[in-house]
């Protein structure tokens, strides 16, 4: 029901067992008497009506026959048949009889069913178990032959590497679905979630091919949006089926839900050394970049000992909630958590993100640095919020520093819907030739984070205001550009 009201459609249930079941495992099924599976089913359908049925746990013949009987009046809706009888541990759940019935009265009667591989195994009565993508064809077009108009065997990792395929036969064509292999443990439910995606766009009116396709896709983000989530002690924990409506399961008022890609315009990262040498305290300086118009901040310390580093993000922290502009931390999500900063700003080689993200929650910003459109893609299947990407040009600001050039910042735009910061050497000088690279009406940085082209300057405040001003002219003729074009 989670699935269909995500994506827009009007869903009623009809239980056929009660379950004890957490993200350990299923400790108790409790069926429901056949006769009050069919005076559920006429009472939502000789009501409201609907236009799709998807079945999942079927724990009888009886009900089965229940089931059957009220579709047999019933021919215009539409049916997918999730054979749901084999536990994530490998058992049969179904008895004989039941397995017969599924496959005598209910397949035949099915548009399209969803087989695990071990389900495909089961009603297949093959010995042998399904281990690659040929033996997911043979098997498809095999169950094709009890009765169904198709049949989608769900593969999961047969394919191995960074592919998750499953093979849709409609009687014609076998189509191999592929989606990016998720890293998650929280797959409770997929199966349920696939299925019910499919039955809610045949009841929109899609075609069979163009609605499993679609509920696929909708299941990755589901999974990609749910992979940081650690709820449930068991081995698998379950996905966040509303990611599209909640900013991916954050709280409406979080900093996560309110950073805009035009939060990275004017991005100032502090050094302390560079203050130093000024005569002035990071505190004023951030103070300084606020005033003069800076869109985020980022305190970054390398030298200093955490008790020192807490203090003076306390003390930051506080500047940057008066002034409504985000901070986030560089490199220590402890420091982060500790003052409730905005977010973090992690590299390739500090805490990866995925622990970042679990330690920091769904409702922080997390960023991070990418060189190449590979380390970008990883960001964003493990949840980034941005991308710091450089350094542009050379810079004595970070030691070691590899300079990837505008050439390089672009194709790290190019390749990820995720907004893009531009970071290295950057000053008044060259931000608008950074910010106006991107070729008309494709995806440019959505701002310039900078060190010392702000902080190693005698006026923090007018350094950052002349920067804005370039900034802001730049973007504005971008988007011209991106208008009229
Ligand atoms: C906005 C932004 N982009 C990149 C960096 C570099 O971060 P990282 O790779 O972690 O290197 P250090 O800053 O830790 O030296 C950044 N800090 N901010
Ligand atoms: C932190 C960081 N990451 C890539 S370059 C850089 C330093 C940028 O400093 P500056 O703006 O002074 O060149
Ligand atoms: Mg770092």
């Amino acid at each position: 029901m989670k699935t269909a009201g995500a994506l827009g459609v009007y869903s009623m249930s009809v239980v056929t067992a009660l379950t004890a079941q957490n993200t350990a495992g299923v400790q108790g099924i409790h069926p429901v008497p056949a006769d009050f599976v069919r005076a559920q089913v006429e009472a939502v359908l000789s009501d409201i009506g609907c236009d799709c049925v998807k079945t999942g746990m079927l724990p009888s013949a009886d009900i089965i026959r229940a089931v059957v009987e009220c579709l047999a009046k019933r021919p215009a809706v539409r049916l997918v048949v999730d054979p749901v009888m084999v536990a994530t541990s490998g058992d049969v759940l179904v008895g004989g009889d039941t397995l017969g019935a599924l496959r005598e009265l209910l397949l035949p009667r099915a548009d399209v069913i969803t087989p695990n591989l071990p389900e495909a195994k089961a009603l297949l009565g093959w010995e042998e178990d399904i281990t690659d993508l040929e033996g997911m064809k043979r098997a498809a077009t095999a169950l094709f032959e009890l009765g169904p108009k198709a049949v989608l065997v769900k593969g999961g990792h047969v394919a191995g590497g960074r592919l998750a395929v499953d093979v849709l036969f409609d009687g014609e064509r076998l189509h191999e679905l592929e989606a990016g292999w998720v890293d998650t443990r929280n797959t409770h439910g997929t199966g349920c979630t696939l299925a019910s995606g499919i039955a809610a766009e045949l009841a929109k009116g899609r075609p069979l091919v163009a609605a499993v396709s679609a509920a696929k896709g909708y299941l990755t983000e589901a999974l990609k949006s749910s992979a940081w989530l650690q709820l449930g002690q068991g081995k698998h924990g379950p996905l966040n089926h509303f990611y599209g409506t909640t900013s991916w399961g954050t709280s409406r008022e979080s900093p996560r839900a309110r950073f805009r890609p035009s939060d990275l315009a004017v991005y100032a990262v502090s050094d302390s050394r560079m203050n130093a040498r000024w005569g002035r305290s990071n505190v004023e300086a951030m103070r300084a970049a606020i005033e003069g118009g800076a869109t985020i901040l980022q305190l970054r310390e390398k030298d200093i000992g955490t008790g020192d580093f807490v203090k003076e993000a306390q003390e930051v922290v506080a500047l940057a909630r008066e002034a409504g502009v985000p901070l986030v931390i560089n490199d220590r999500i402890d420091v982060a958590l500790a003052v409730g900063a905005d977010g973090v700003h992690i590299g390739q080689s500090d805490m990866p993100l995925r622990l970042a993200r679990a330690l920091l929650g769904p409702d922080r910003i997390i960023g991070i640095s990418t060189k190449t459109p590979e380390q970008a893609r990883k960001a964003l299947e493990d949840g980034a919020d941005y991308l710091g990407s450089g350094g542009v040009f050379p810079t004595n600001t970070k030691e070691n520093n590899v300079t990837i050039g505008i050439k390089g910042l672009l194709e790290v735009c190019e390749s990820t819907p995720l907004p893009v910061v531009a970071i290295g050497g950057i000053k008044t000088t060259n931000a608008a030739e950074v910010l106006s690279a991107a070729k008309a009406n494709t995806k440019g940085p959505d701002g310039v984070a900078i060190v010392s082209g702000v902080f190693d300057q005698p006026d923090v405040a007018k350094a950052t205001k002349d920067l804005e001003t370039i900034v802001n002219s730049a973007l504005s003729k971008r988007q011209d550009l991106l208008t009229v074009t």
